[in-house]
């Protein structure tokens, strides 16, 4: 078992701590589903919102609810694997603690959703009343 950065500290583990977080997120990325249709959507609004030359503040308020409905995936993920580890088998506790973590993920991406309409709202209508 390799454990040997705990407790330490420096450059080294910091720059470490940068690896094992790339290797997190790849992982996430090739094995989960709804982070790669998250991912594509969000590459999909970025490219409209730049097609749209949308103002510079809405851009950064739709890459801080892209990063954030993406890094509740992520962490969805984590408190799946940690209840897998756990119990593999059916437990009420398990379906429980799985299901508020995707609740997690749902309240923010249809915030996400609701922010997405109402700064392409304007953009959009104007282009079919031009
Ligand atoms: N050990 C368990 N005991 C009871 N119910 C579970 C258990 N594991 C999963 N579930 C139920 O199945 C649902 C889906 O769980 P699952 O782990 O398959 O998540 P997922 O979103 O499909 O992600 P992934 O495909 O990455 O595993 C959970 O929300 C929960 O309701």
């Amino acid at each position: 078992m390799v454990l040997k950065d705990r407790g330490k500290k420096g450059w080294g583990r910091f720059f470490r701590s940068f690896k094992y977080a790339s290797r997190g997120l790849i992982y996430v990325l090739l094995k989960e589903q709804n982070m790669q249709l998250h991912t594509a959507f969000a590459v999909f609004v970025v490219v409209i919102a730049f097609l749209l030359r949308i103002p510079l503040l809405h851009l950064v308020i739709l890459v801080v609810v892209i990063a954030g409905v993406l890094a509740l995936e992520i962490v969805n993920t984590a408190i799946e694997r940690t209840v897998d580890l756990v119990t593999n088998e059916y437990h009420p506790l398990a379906e429980r603690a799985k299901d508020i973590s995707a609740a997690a993920v749902f309240v923010f991406s249809i915030a996400a959703v609701v922010i997405g309409i109402l700064i392409f709202y304007g953009p959009v209508l104007s282009l079919f009343t031009k």
